[in-house]
């Protein structure tokens, strides 16, 4: 459905050229929830203004819906946006206009009939649930309903495909919970592609089918969210998923030096992320079996991603260095995240 293929996007600066991004290529596919995730500066909104060339990219393709947008005239482009709606931070609402003037307003500007637009607002208000707010202006709305109001607006061109740019960033938690909601009930609904921006790694967990992560205006990893959050590759990724599952170590190792090999009467301390099916699997239990290892659970944590479990634990695994070596390897075979935290001298630790 989009594709987005070498970008780059370098803006004039007054201490020189800012590369804002340095070569980006994504896929986003038809009725797929996208997001991407970044911190401050890394190029999140060039990318997502990028699709719907509110940006020019000073290099690369943008193909949205098999018309590539990158090439075309002004007016073309003005048509191919129709099948884009977008949504903002901070709603973009006309403030003398009310509820429904503000929906109505982009089919006004194509020049539809009162009764066409009639038509196509009032089931717009009843999806995002105002229909007994059509006459209220902006001022009278709290955050979450000016974003109902913003979406249905998005929503009355009929497009293929929504941006939302940092959509809940400025809500409050249930609000963005509630809207977080209706935009997955319209992504089922309409069948329309999402693709989001946002610093909130618990948006792209609720909500995302497949993420990238950018960082200084490259990709730096992507894929769908349950790998991500099994099997980080990156540290910022990494530093993400830490915001809303803890992966801090338990106080036990406060202080504690690890060592990157074996030593001698060491323990071998990992992390294992377990997901789907593998949660429900006795992997300590064979792993004790067949490797010849005694296995202490330190830290045990489980939780869900999109209705799947996924499950962590940090394990001391006791042996001779042969044996924690085919502990390792057989963890390592399986379909879990296994991160190796390191080696500890058996005294080493504040319960030994
Ligand atoms: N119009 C512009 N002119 C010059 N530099 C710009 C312009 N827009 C963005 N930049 C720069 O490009 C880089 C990427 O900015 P961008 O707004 O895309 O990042 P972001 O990830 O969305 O950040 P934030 O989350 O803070 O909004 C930054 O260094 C920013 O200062």
């Amino acid at each position: 459905m989009i594709n987005l293929s070498g970008i780059v996007k370098t803006y004039p600066g007054s201490s020189g050229p800012v590369h804002a991004l340095k070569g980006v290529s994504i896929q986003v596919n038809s009725g797929e929830i996208f997001g991407v995730i970044g911190k401050s500066g890394a190029g999140k909104s060039t990318l997502i203004r990028c699709i719907n060339m509110l940006e020019k990219p000073t290099v690369g393709t943008v193909v949205v819906d098999g018309q590539e947008l990158s090439s075309m005239s002004e007016r073309d482009l003005r048509d191919a946006r129709k099948k884009i709606g977008m949504i903002f931070q901070h709603f973009n609402l006309l403030s003398s206009r009310t509820v429904y003037d503000n929906i109505a307003f982009p089919l006004e500007l194509v020049g539809w009939d009162k009764k066409k637009i009639e038509d196509a607002v009032l089931p717009l208000l009843d999806l995002v649930g105002l229909s007994d707010k059509r006459n209220q202006y902006p001022s009278q709305l709290s955050g979450g309903q000016k974003q109902r109001v913003g979406i249905a607006r998005a929503l009355a061109s009929r497009p293929k495909v929504l941006l939302c740019d940092e959509a809940t960033s400025a809500l409050d938690p249930q609000t963005t919970q509630s809207i977080l909601e209706l935009l997955k009930d319209i992504n089922k609904r309409l069948g329309l592609t999402i693709v989001l921006i946002t610093h909130e790694m618990q948006v792209i967990k609720q909500i995302c089918d497949r993420v990238a992560v950018i960082e200084n205006g490259v990709i730096i990893e992507q894929g769908p969210v349950i790998d991500l959050f099994a099997k980080p590759e990156t540290t910022t990724t990494r530093e993400f998923i830490r915001t809303i599952i803890n992966y801090d170590l338990p106080d036990i190792f406060k202080d504690t030096a690890f060592s990157p090999v074996p030593l001698t009467d060491s323990h071998l301390i990992v992390r294992v992320s377990f997901l789907g099916k593998a949660a429900k699997e006795p992997i300590i239990a064979s792993l004790i079996r067949h490797c010849n290892v005694d296995v202490s659970i330190l830290f045990g944590n489980i939780d869900h991603i999109q209705n799947i479990p996924f499950g962590t634990l940090i394990i001391e695994v006791t042996g001779d260095t042969t044996s924690m070596q085919s502990a390792l390897n057989y963890l390592e075979a399986r379909e879990l995240g296994v991160e190796v935290i390191g080696y500890v001298k058996r005294d080493a630790l504040a319960i030994s």
